[in-house]
Formats: C-alpha cells, sequence, structure tokens
C-alpha cells in the first residue's frame, strides 16, 4: 500500500464544518489534564465562561471518539435483522473469511489485522456486498461492530488496481472521520499492491487537471461535490462502489443529506450503493431509502438499556459541599469498584476533580473542552483501571461503554432546558452499569427542592429510588453489589 495522499493544510480550513475537536488540534486550547503523565493531574480550575453551561454533545465527535476507543469488536447478542430486497433469492451468510472467496492479499491483511472471523454484521452483510451483481445495502449496528471493516473489504475486493482513477467514493461527515476509514484501508490493503487512498477535504486543495490517480477516495460532502462538478477531479461515472458511512451524524449537519444527494444521483446505475449508519431514527431510514435504490436493509438492535438490574438511591442534600461529604461517607461505607460521576456543568465537575484529588482519590476529568484525542485517552485509562473515579459531564452519557462501571453517582441530576428531568439522559447515565446482566448501583445527591423531579424520574421509569441517610453508615455498609 503506497502513502496516503495530504496535500493541503487542514488548518487552513473554512467554511465546511471540521468538528470543534480538530480545531481543537490546530489551535490547541488549553489543556486541562496533564492526561499522559500524571496520577493527580494538574486542573487548571479558574473558570470560563462557557464552564456554568452544559456541555453539548457532538455526534460527530462522538463518532470519532468511539472510533478511537473501539480497539475491539462490540459482541451484541441481538440476531441480526434482514430484510431482502428481493425476498425470494437466498439468504447467505458465512462464518468464516475463507467462504467469502476473497484476494489472496486481502485475507492476509484482514488476518495481519487480528480478526479470525466475521462479525455478526458482516457474516450477513458481506455476502450480500461482495456478491455479483452488486446489491445495495442499507446496513445499521450500533458503534464497534464492525461496519467500517465490512465497507472497506468491499472497496478493496471491487478496486482494480491497474486503473488508475478514482473508482471507489466513500463519504464520511468529517475529516478526521475520514482520516480514521483511510487507516483502515491501509491496515486492511496493506498487501494490495499499487491501491491508494486520496482525501477529498477542505484544505486538501488539489490544483484543477490533476489527474487523480488514486482509486479510493474518502471525503466530506462539500468537498467531494466541489471536486466532482467545479474542478471536474473526479469523474463519477466510473465509480463502482460509492459508501455513505455515518449517515446518523450526516444528517445532523446542514447541507450533507442535500449534497450527499446531488453526488448520489450522477453516478452510474451500475454503482453499487452502501449505507451506514450507528443509528436509525425515522428520519435516517427516510434518508437512507431516498438515496440508496432497491437496498436490502441490514439491523442489528442494540442492547437495551435497563433499569431493572440497578439499585437506586438518593440522598437529599443542602448543598455541593453537603453533596461532597455524602460522597465521601458513601466511598467511606463500601467498596467501590470503577464509578462514574456526572455534573451538570463544567465548573461543578472541575470543583468536585479538585475536591477528590486533594483529598486523595485517583479521579480523572473527563469534559467538553478536551479533544477528542484527549477524552480517548482519559476513557482508556479508566479504562485500564489506571483511574478509579471519572468525574464527567453530558458529553460521557452516550454512547461509550466502559463495561467494568459499578456505580454510577447523579452529582447533579440530568435536567433539560425548561428544568424538566431529562429521563433519556438518566437512563444513558445509570442504565450502563447494569448491563450484560451485571448488577449496577446508582447514588443521586439531590438538593431539597430538586426532589420533586427526582420523584418524576422514579415514576417515569416505574422503578423504586430509596432514600439513603448518609449518616447512617451501618445502612451504608449493608448495601451491597
Ligand atoms: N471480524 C472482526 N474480527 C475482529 N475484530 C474486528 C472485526 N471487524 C472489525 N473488528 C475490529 O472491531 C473494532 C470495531 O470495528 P469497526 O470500526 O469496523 O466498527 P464500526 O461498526 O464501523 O464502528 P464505528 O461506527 O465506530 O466506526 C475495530 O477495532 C476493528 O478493527
Amino acid at each position: 500500500m503506497a502513502s496516503l495522499l495530504w496535500a493541503g493544510d487542514a488548518g487552513a480550513a473554512d467554511g465546511e464544518r471540521l468538528s470543534s475537536q480538530f480545531s481543537n488540534l490546530i489551535h490547541p486550547r488549553k489543556n486541562l489534564l496533564g492526561i499522559k503523565s500524571t496520577t493527580v493531574p494538574n486542573i487548571d480550575d479558574s473558570l470560563n465562561p462557557e464552564d456554568d453551561e452544559d456541555d453539548v454533545v457532538d455526534l460527530a465527535a462522538n463518532s470519532l471518539l468511539n472510533k478511537l476507543i473501539h480497539q475491539s469488536l462490540v459482541e451484541s447478542s441481538h440476531l441480526v435483522e434482514v430484510l431482502q430486497k428481493d425476498p425470494s433469492s437466498p439468504l447467505y451468510s458465512v462464518k468464516t473469511f475463507e467462504e467469502l472467496r476473497l484476494k489472496e492479499e486481502i485475507l492476509k491483511g484482514i488476518y495481519a489485522m487480528g480478526f479470525n472471523r466475521p462479525s455478526k454484521i458482516q457474516e450477513m452483510a458481506l455476502p450480500m456486498m461482495l456478491a455479483h451483481p452488486p446489491q445495495n445495502l442499507i446496513a445499521q449496528s450500533q458503534s464497534g461492530t464492525g461496519k467500517t471493516a465490512a465497507f472497506v473489504l468491499a472497496m478493496l475486493s471491487r478496486v482494480n488496481a491497474l486503473d488508475l482513477f478514482p473508482q471507489c467514493l466513500c463519504l464520511a461527515p468529517t475529516y478526521e472521520l475520514a482520516l480514521q476509514t483511510g487507516r483502515v484501508v491501509e491496515q486492511m490493503g496493506k498487501f494490495c499492491m499499487n491501491v491508494n487512498v486520496m482525501y477529498a477535504v477542505r484544505g486538501n486543495n488539489i490544483p484543477r487537471g490533476t489527474e487523480i490517480t488514486r482509486q479510493i477516495v474518502i471525503g466530506t460532502p462539500g468537498t467531494v461535490l466541489d471536486w466532482c462538478f467545479k474542478r471536474k477531479l473526479i469523474d463519477l461515472t466510473k465509480i463502482r462502489v460509492f459508501v455513505l458511512d455515518e449517515a446518523d451524524v450526516m444528517m445532523d449537519t446542514q447541507g450533507f443529506s442535500d449534497q450527499s444527494i446531488r453526488i448520489q444521483r450522477a453516478l452510474p446505475s451500475e454503482c453499487q450503493m452502501l449505507l451506514f449508519s450507528a443509528t436509525f431514527e425515522d428520519s435516517v431510514l427516510h434518508f437512507a431509502e431516498r438515496i440508496i435504490p432497491d437496498p436490502n436493509v441490514i439491523k442489528l438492535r442494540r442492547e437495551e438499556l435497563t433499569l431493572n438490574n440497578i439499585r437506586q438511591y438518593y440522598v437529599l442534600c443542602e448543598n455541593k459541599i453537603d453533596k461532597y461529604q455524602a460522597l465521601c461517607n458513601i466511598y467511606g461505607g463500601i467498596t467501590i469498584g470503577q464509578a462514574i460521576i456526572f455534573c451538570q456543568t463544567r465548573r461543578n465537575a472541575k470543583w468536585l476533580t479538585v475536591e477528590m484529588m486533594q483529598d486523595g482519590h485517583q479521579v480523572s476529568l473527563l469534559s467538553g473542552e478536551l479533544t477528542v484525542e484527549q477524552r480517548a485517552s482519559i476513557i482508556q485509562r479508566f479504562r485500564d483501571g489506571k483511574e478509579k473515579v471519572l468525574i464527567t459531564t453530558n458529553v460521557c452519557a452516550r454512547g461509550i461503554d466502559v463495561k467494568q462501571v459499578t456505580i454510577v453517582v447523579n452529582f447533579d441530576l440530568p435536567i433539560n432546558q425548561a428544568q424538566e428531568p431529562d429521563y433519556e439522559t438518566y437512563l444513558h447515565r445509570i442504565g450502563r452499569t447494569g448491563r450484560f446482566g451485571k448488577k449496577g448501583l446508582a447514588f443521586n445527591m439531590i438538593e431539597v427542592n430538586k426532589l420533586p423531579l427526582l420523584m418524576k424520574i422514579q415514576d417515569h421509569f416505574n422503578s423504586s429510588i430509596k432514600h439513603l441517610d448518609p449518616e447512617d453508615m451501618d445502612e451504608i455498609e449493608k448495601i451491597e453489589y
């Protein structure tokens, strides 16, 4: 595999959305934590104006974070659901990569990556993706289940290394996500001689009239559109495989759906079209069906979050100092494996981190001002058990699995803009502890005036949240998990 072509200065990016984390990479903001070196990190506890605001969840950043932290497959116990465009045609699934009759060099690449057998979604998706004649596919499964590996395999299988023009086109929502996919092409295509990748992203200023000889182009919709129609760098009529990755994130970005549709319309009818998404709300499905003609549809349900295995408690407190004291008592009373503590604002998260560190706890702080790479590094350290406590805001509430967490603390209740309970966030915060049949514990630190909100949460989920007296050490010690 030859080198990747990257001619531009990403820092010169304008207009098109680069995720905020990428801009952080170019103009690094203050690094809150000395991530690499630290057991007791340096917290900059000076306050920024945004510290009192809720951390905003950025879908593209979360997708990237998921990619960075998923170094192995996320297993699922659910069955794959398949909806065939032609229900009478036989449905193939494979249990080994050999059954797919791949080119030798691709098989070598797969094994060099340490893959022994196809993942659950790959078992069904790969035979469809590699079929002759090519079939179109819409596939949805959560992050980490093997979608990227599957479509990279399809692209590599369909590329002709001797044809020196773009043959596979993959759209991604941001430069960083494009780069992650490019890395998989590079790894899996390690033994594919003379197959190369090119990035169509803002800042990669290829002069008009340049002949692109690389076979796989990965890019963001705006730049790809520009390269195809204005600069005439890519001839869409020669594309054999079109991949639209992260469709849910794409839809979240202004203009990307329309741009993607414009590109898709110019593709030849025999071009294979593949669309992937981690989530499948109705809007995503409608978009997918608009853009992918005659598709097969494959879905792998995600593991459902439940509060059934989780014992929930609440502690009534006057203020945050009181909450902290209660937390210390709980900490002193029960053996805590690993805990995640959620705060509503960065200000509270920072304050709590400093307090706990001063009391000698091994704590790390994950909040919105960190770059995605920094977040990934903190999550990895936490997973490795280097810190026992992770203090975070809502940036970490969705999607990110840390399996060994047994305790979740809501230092602040999740509340929405209307000052009502945010039920979904509550479920996502707490539901992570009781997964895979494990038991979990959740503590809610509640100011007296927030008690009605907690009661609403209890009613909403029809599950009991017990009162706990933080001074009653006997009672605390009885809590086992
Ligand atoms: N068949 C396989 N066997 C073992 N590991 C695999 C297999 N397929 C993929 N992986 C690995 O599992 C992880 C997740 O795979 P992949 O990135 O393809 O998932 P994804 O569904 O595309 O996730 P995301 O939506 O976050 O990109 C990666 O580290 C990848 O190398």
